[in-house]
């Protein structure tokens, strides 16, 4: 029998208003496997990120993550009713997420920053904290900066400390949307590079990407979406190079013609 997938995502739907971004996106995410969402601006890419952790919640369809459903539990009168922020805390922790824009609380230093989810929400003392921290920030080539306010450090460095707080977390899926789409572009490479590595651990990861070069690269697997659904998906280079559908194909000659600025 094949073996569960990590994530498994069906017949996920979201609307906004009458709005349909999502009209029941389903994919497999295995242990181990990176797989990057392209498509154009507007076709659902982020909301479906967002919608795994129920940052928005979906109207529609199931998310499983090793198998629990995520975001939904039994409830008393029969059916499933949605859970609260603090239910879904324990399930969030398991799944660490890098947004476009970093996020990091500008009062607390970079090392602080990156300890506060494990010390608040897992229970590690602070100085378990702190060494969880370093040991994250080493990661991602910032340890010299752990004693900085995040105002002091350029846009590439305040994203590789999102990363090292999402890493922080121990999570058993790391999400990224777009975590290179706000920076200059000579700040960028820094951040792909930190990403590729964490890949070559073996590390589990679906990219919301614009950088098509780099999903070519770094991801295993390539969905692409377009109008809320899933247009082509198969291994990178296949759905990259030797695309089925013509609108990927007129896409991937769009991002080709504006430099990859999609
Ligand atoms: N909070 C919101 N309220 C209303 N509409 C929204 C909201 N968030 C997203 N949308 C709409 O949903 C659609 C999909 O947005 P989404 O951000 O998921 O697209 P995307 O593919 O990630 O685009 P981009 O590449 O530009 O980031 C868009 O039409 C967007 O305007």
């Amino acid at each position: 029998m094949a073996s569960e997938p990590l994530l498994s995502v069906r017949g996920l739907r979201k609307s906004y208003g009458a709005h349909e971004v999502l009209r029941s996106v389903s994919f497999n995410l295995d242990r181990g496997e990176r797989v990057a969402i392209i498509g154009p601006s507007g076709s659902g890419k982020s909301t479906c990120l967002r919608a795994i952790n129920y940052l928005e919640p979906p109207i529609g369809g199931e998310i499983r993550l090793n198998g629990e459903l995520i975001g939904r539990r039994a409830g008393r009168r029969g059916g499933d009713r949605r859970m609260t922020d603090a239910e879904l805390a324990p399930q969030r922790a398991q799944i660490g997420m890098v947004f476009q824009l970093f996020h990091l609380w500008p009062h607390l230093t970079v090392r602080e920053n990156v300890a506060l989810q494990p010390h608040k929400v897992q229970g590690l003392s602070a100085a378990e904290a702190f060494e969880r921290a370093d040991a994250m920030l080493a990661k991602v080539h910032l340890l010299n900066k752990s004693d900085d306010y995040p105002s002091r450090l350029s846009g590439g460095q305040q994203q590789r400390v999102a990363i090292a707080r999402a890493l922080a977390q121990a999570p058993a899926l790391l999400l990224f949307d777009e975590p290179t789409s706000a920076l200059d572009p000579e700040l960028v490479g820094e951040v792909l590079t930190v990403i590729q590595e964490l890949a070559a651990e073996g590390r589990s990861m679906l990219l919301v990407t614009h950088e098509i070069a780099f999903a070519r690269e770094v991801a295993d697997r390539v969905i692409f979406m377009d109008g809320g659904v899933i247009v082509e998906e198969g291994p990178a280079r296949a759905v990259l190079d030797d695309p089925r559908e013509p609108r990927l194909r007129r896409f991937l000659q769009l991002v080709a013609h504006s430099g990859e600025a999609a």
